[in-house]
Formats: C-alpha cells, structure tokens, sequence
C-alpha cells in the first residue's frame, strides 16, 4: 500500500495559542483510520489544515502528493468532506442542496444519492431550516459520500445519528473501504472507532500521541469494577490478582473499586468467595482512559 495522506511536522497556531502541534503521520490507501482524541484536542484543526482551510505555521500535509495548502482546489476533488457542523442555505430542500452540490462535483449518479437518502432515512423534500442536528448529519454524509471519493475525510461523522443510522453507516464506510477508498474520521467515542478502523491516532493537547492497530486499543482499555459487600471489606482480597491495577475502598468500608485490565474472571471468583452482594462494571469514557494513560506529567506510554 502506499500513503495517501502524509503529514509532516504539521502545526498549527491561531495567534498565539496552540491548535495542533508538530503532528507527523501516514494514512495508507484503503485504509479506515481513525483519530481520537477528547474536545479542543485538535481533530477538527487537523480536518481543516488537511482540507486547505487553514495554513499550517509549520510543517505540511499531502493527499495525494498534492499539498494541502497550495493545491487545495485539486486536493478538494479527492475528497468527500463532512465538517464538524454541516451548514447551507436554510431556505433550500435537501433535495436542492444535493442536486446544487451535485453540479458543483459533477459525476454524481443519481441513483447512488437516492439510495444513500433510503438507507440512511432521509427526508429530501424539506427545507435546511426544518432538519434536525440528526437529518442535517445526514445530508452533509449524503454529500460526502454522494461522489465516490477516493478519500472520506469526516468530523465526528456519527454526532446526532441515532444508533440504526449509525450501524447503516459503518456499514456504509466498510463498503467504501471494500471498493478501495479511504477514509479519515474524527472521533471521541472509542467503540465507535473500535468498530470502524484499522488504525487510530490519538490526539492529546494538540500533540499526536499514539499511533497505532486498533487491535492494540484493546490493551489500553480499563474498566472499573464495583462491588458491594454485607460487612467490612478489605482491598488485599484483590490486590495482586490478574489484571487488577488499582483496588480502593469506599468511605463506608463496604464497596470496593478496582480498575481491572483484560479478563475478570480472577476478580469475579474471588468476590465470590467474599460472599459478594453485587458487582457492576463500567467502561471508562475516553476522557477517563486519556486520564489515566496520558497524565501530563507521565511519558507517553505506548499500548499500555
Ligand atoms: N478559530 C480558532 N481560534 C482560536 N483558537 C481556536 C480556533 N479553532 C480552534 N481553536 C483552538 O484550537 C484547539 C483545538 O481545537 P479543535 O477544534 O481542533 O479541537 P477538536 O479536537 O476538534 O475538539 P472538539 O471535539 O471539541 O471539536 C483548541 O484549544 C481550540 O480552542
């Protein structure tokens, strides 16, 4: 496979204050890759720096081999864009819109735009104006998909899709990647881009920090484990067993909580053998895991 995108020492200021930060990476032809990271991390700063809507301050971006900035007009016709909030004339129907940007692209087969309205029910005949935060999703992935690109470059592409739609939507990114296209989205939910991707990038405070198999995400996953007991408990019952990181009692000395990597069975038996009265589980959010893993003042530490 060779790279589409190439990122390299990319940076971005607005003013003074830090927008993306020295980001060096690579996105194959074909492949799904995701880029995570929790708000004001700089997804949405990289899309536009990739898209030729910003100038980098350093560094520099092809799709393609065309740079990002200086040949943005011929990057664009590559690309299908959804950005972070699809907005147009809110006169217009949806059907309108589609057939407007339809013209501006030219190639678009009408059929194809219709099926994309069916499967991801959408209503055409309405005005922008009437749509909800979900159906104006819809028409701005309708529009992105609607060509074919070669490459999908998506901001939070599943924000305000309700879970059928969405499911309708991965479906539809795995049938673009079956045909050879690529796509780059943005994302803060972790499931959704264990879902979709081959790869990840992690952003943090402007800085790519992890690259990586999303296969490896797995590793970092953590969840917490609550369990209550009828009596006093202690935190040496868990300590050391497999997977547990971290064992903390709570103030009435009756509920422990441990964050456990990987398998439970250890923990589940030996709760069991404390005469256990519950025991819940909770995925962390990736806020939480980016909390944990990439403290500010802790190395980077790769596939933890
Ligand atoms: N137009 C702007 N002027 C000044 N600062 C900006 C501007 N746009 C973004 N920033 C800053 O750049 C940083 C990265 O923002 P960006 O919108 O790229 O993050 P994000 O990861 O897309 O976040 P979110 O998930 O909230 O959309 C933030 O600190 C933000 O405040």
């Amino acid at each position: 496979m060779t790279a589409l995108i190439q990122a390299s020492g990319l940076t971005k200021y607005y003013g003074r204050s830090r927008g993306i930060l020295d980001l060096t990476f690579e996105i194959e032809e074909g492949e799904i890759f995701g880029f995570l990271g929790p708000n004001g991390a700089g997804k949405t700063t990289t899309i536009r720096t990739l898209m030729g809507f910003l100038r980098p301050s350093a560094g520099r971006a092809t799709i393609a081999g065309l740079d990002c900035w200086s040949q943005a007009p011929a990057v664009k016709r590559l690309v299908g864009y959804l950005p972070s909030e699809f907005a147009f004339d809110p006169g217009l129907t949806g059907a309108q819109i589609l057939t407007y940007l339809g013209h501006l692209r030219g190639g678009v087969d009408r059929s194809y735009v219709q099926q994309l309205c069916e499967r991801l029910d959408f209503d055409p005949g309405k005005r922008f104006r009437e749509y909800s935060r979900g159906n104006r999703q819809k028409l701005g992935l309708i529009q992105a998909f609607m060509h074919r690109p070669r490459l999908l470059i998506l901001d939070e592409p599943s924000s305000g899709l309700d879970p059928l739609n969405q499911q309708e939507f991965y479906r539809m990114l795995r049938e673009v990647q079956s045909e050879g296209h690529t796509v780059f989205l943005s994302s803060h939910i972790l499931p959704e881009v264990e879902q979709t991707c081959s790869r990840v990038g992690i952003i943090r405070d402007g800085r790519l920090v992890e690259v990586n198999e999303v296969s490896r995400l797995k590793h970092m996953r953590q969840q917490t484990v609550v369990i209550s007991f009828p009596g006093p408990a202690s935190p040496e019952w868990f300590q050391g067993l497999p997977g547990v990181a971290a064992v903390r009692l709570n103030r009435d000395g009756r509920e422990l909580h441990l964050d456990v990597q990987g398998e439970l069975q250890a923990v589940i038996k030996a709760a069991a053998a404390h005469d256990a009265l519950s025991l819940s589980t909770q995925e962390p959010s990736l806020e939480e895991i980016f909390l944990r893993f990439y403290q500010v003042d802790q190395p980077v530490a790769a596939g933890r």
